[in-house]
C-alpha cells in the first residue's frame, strides 16, 4: 500500500476535474488526480465532442462509416490535451483506478491511500436507463455506446426528447436513418415554448417523427425493437435511451466520509463545499445543478480561488449559457420569458427581433429564428435565441450579463454590416425604439430645438 499526502486530491478526470488539477498544480499545489475510466470523462469520450462531431458529419454529406471515423479522429485529436502524460508532465500524480473514501480525510484508489488538505469530487453523471418492462430483451444504446455502432441503424428509436435525444435524432436523420423520438412530456421541455416549437417543427420538417406526451409502456424484440406506447406500437432497428442522467456517487462511499448527498448530487453551498465535510468540494455534474462542460470549468475556477488562495468565492448561475446544437440551434442564458415574468412580474420588458430583419440572414437564406431579450431596469437578465448560429450570437449576451452591463452596451456597439450578430443589436433597438420614436416628449424636445437652431 502506498501512502500519499498532498494539498489537493481530485476525483474524476473529466471537464471539471482536469481544470481543477491543471490550475492547482500550475499554481504550486501538490495534486493527485484519480480517474477510474477514461481520461477526459464524458465530454471528450461520450458527450460534447462525439455528438458535435457526428452532427457535423451528418451535415457534410458523409457516409455513416465516414461519420463514425470522423467522430473517432476528432476524439483522438483532442485526447492528448486530457491525457495522463500531459497531467503527469504538469506535475500531477495521476492514478488510474476507482476512488472511494476510507474516512472523512482519506481516499483509497487501488493500492494507494491519499490524505489531502482538500478533496474535489468531480465524478460526473451517467445515463439513466429506466426499468421499462422488456427493455432487457433488446440492446439499449446510450450516449456511452451509440458512437461506436458498427452498422448504420435503419430506424433509430430514441426514448427522451431532451438535448441528447434531439441532437442525436438530427445527427442520425442526416446520416440517412429513419428516426422516431418518444418523449413522455415535451421535447426540449426546459426551453422557451416559442423557441422549442421552432426546433421541433424543424425536426419534423426533416421527417423525424417526434411523439410528445407519449408514455412508453413496454418494449419487445419483435422485428428488431418494438416499443409499445400510449399512442401505439413503434418498430425500429435500434434503440437509444436518452432519458436523463444520474450522478456518479455510488462508488465513493460518501457515508463514511460524512459527505451529505441526495440522488441529485452532493449537497453543497454556493461555495461548492460539502455542507457536512468542509474538506470536500463537489463540482460539475455531481454538484447537483446544471450539467454542462463550461459550468464544470467555471466551478473549477471558483473553488481554486477558495482552496488555494483562501479567498471567498461563490458559484453563481445567472450568467451560465446553454446551447442545444440542433439546426436551428437553441441558446439560452438566464430566465426564459415565462420564468422572467414569474420572477419579475411587470418589471420585465421582453424585446424581440426576428431573423427575417437581418440582411445577412436574408442573403444566406437563413431567416427562421428569433431572439428575445428579457430586460429589467435597463439591463438584460435573460436571452433566448433560436436560429442559425444562436450558440455564437449568445456570446455577446453572456458577456453583457456576466458583467452586469446595461442594454445600451449592446445598442452602442457598432457591428460590421452585414453580420448575423446585428440581430442582437436589433433586439436591443426593439427595446429602445418605443422609448425614442413613440415618445411625445422626445418629439416635443426635437420640435423646440429645431425652432431655435439657425
Ligand atoms: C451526449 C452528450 C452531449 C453533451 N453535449 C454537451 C455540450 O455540447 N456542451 C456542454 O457544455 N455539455 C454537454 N454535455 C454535458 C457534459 O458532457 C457534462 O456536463 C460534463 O462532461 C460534466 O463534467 P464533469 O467533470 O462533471 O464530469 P465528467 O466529464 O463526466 O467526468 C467525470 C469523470 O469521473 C470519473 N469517475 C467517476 N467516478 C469515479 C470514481 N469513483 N473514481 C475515479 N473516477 C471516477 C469518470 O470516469 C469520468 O471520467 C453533454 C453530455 C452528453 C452525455
Ligand atoms: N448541447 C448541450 O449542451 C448538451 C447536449 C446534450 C446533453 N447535455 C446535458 O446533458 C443533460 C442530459 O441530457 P438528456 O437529454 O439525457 O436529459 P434530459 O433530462 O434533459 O431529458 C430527458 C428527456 O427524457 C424524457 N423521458 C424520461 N423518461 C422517459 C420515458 N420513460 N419515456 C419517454 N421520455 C422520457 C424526459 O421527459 C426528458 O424530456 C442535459 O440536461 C444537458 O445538461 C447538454
Amino acid at each position: 500500500m502506498t501512502e500519499l499526502n498532498v494539498d489537493v486530491c481530485v476525483i474524476g478526470a473529466g471537464s471539471g476535474g482536469l481544470s481543477v488539477a491543471a490550475g492547482a498544480v500550475q499554481m504550486g499545489a501538490s495534486v493527485v488526480l484519480i480517474e477510474g475510466h477514461k481520461m477526459g470523462g464524458d465530454c471528450l469520450n461520450y458527450g460534447c465532442v462525439p455528438s458535435k462531431a457526428l452532427l457535423h458529419a451528418s451535415r457534410s454529406g458523409m457516409s455513416y462509416a465516414d461519420a463514425i471515423a470522423h467522430v473517432r479522429s476528432t476524439i483522438e485529436t483532442i485526447e492528448p490535451h486530457d491525457s495522463e502524460d500531459r497531467f503527469e508532465g504538469l506535475g500531477c500524480t495521476v492514478i488510474r483506478d476507482w476512488a472511494r473514501f476510507a474516512s472523512p480525510n482519506i481516499v483509497q484508489a487501488g493500492e494507494t491511500r491519499v490524505r489531502a488538505r482538500r478533496f474535489v469530487v468531480a465524478t460526473g453523471s451517467s445515463p439513466v436507463v429506466p426499468p421499462i418492462d422488456g427493455i432487457d430483451s433488446v440492446t439499449a444504446y446510450t450516449n456511452e455506446t451509440i458512437f461506436d455502432l458498427p452498422e448504420k441503424p435503419e430506424h433509430l428509436i430514441i426514448i427522451g426528447g431532451g438535448p441528447i435525444g434531439m441532437e442525436m435524432a438530427q445527427a442520425h436523420r442526416g446520416l440517412g436513418c429513419d428516426v422516431t423520438v418518444i418523449e413522455a412530456a415535451q421535447a426540449l421541455g426546459r426551453e422557451d415554448a416559442d423557441a422549442r416549437a421552432v426546433v421541433v417543427k424543424s425536426l419534423r420538417d426533416q421527417w423525424i417523427t417526434v411523439h410528445e406526451g407519449t408514455a412508453v409502456e413496454r418494449i419487445s424484440n419483435e422485428n428488431g425493437v418494438t416499443v409499445y406506447t400510449s399512442n401505439g406500437a413503434i418498430t425500429g432497428s435500434h434503440l437509444l435511451v436518452a432519458a436523463g442522467r444520474k450522478v456518479n456517487i455510488d462508488r465513493l462511499n460518501l457515508r463514511d466520509a460524512n459527505v451529505a448527498h441526495t440522488a441529485k448530487g452532493i449537497t453543497v453551498g454556493d461555495d461548492l463545499r460539502s455542507m457536512s465535510n468542509k474538506k470536500v468540494y463537489a463540482i460539475g455534474d455531481v454538484a447537483g445543478g446544471m450539467q454542462f462542460t463550461h459550468l464544470a470549468g467555471y466551478h473549477a475556477g471558483v473553488i481554486i480561488r477558495s482552496m488555494l488562495l483562501a479567498l471567498p468565492a461563490k458559484a453563481k448561475t445567472h450568467h451560465i449559457p446553454r446551447v442545444t446544437y440542433t439546426a436551428p440551434e437553441l441558446a439560452q442564458i438566464g430566465p426564459t420569458e415565462d420564468e422572467a415574468r414569474k420572477e419579475y412580474g411587470s418589471k420585465v420588458t421582453v424585446a424581440r427581433a426576428e431573423y427575417t430583419g437581418s440582411d445577412r440572414a436574408i442573403a444566406t437564406g437563413h431567416t427562421t429564428g428569433f431572439i428575445k431579450v428579457m430586460v429589467v431596469k435597463g439591463r438584460p437578465v435573460g436571452v433566448t435565441i433560436v436560429g442559425p448560429d444562436a450558440g455564437e450570437l449568445i456570446a455577446m449576451w453572456s458577456m453583457a450579463i456576466a458583467n452586469n452591463l446595461k442594454l445600451s452596451a449592446i445598442s452602442n456597439t457598432v457591428l460590421p454590416y452585414p453580420t448575423m450578430a446585428e440581430i442582437n443589436k436589433r433586439a436591443a433597438s426593439a427595446y429602445f425604439t418605443p422609448k425614442l420614436f413613440e415618445n411625445p416628449n422626445v418629439k416635443r424636445v426635437v420640435g423646440l430645438v429645431q425652432r431655435f437652431l439657425p
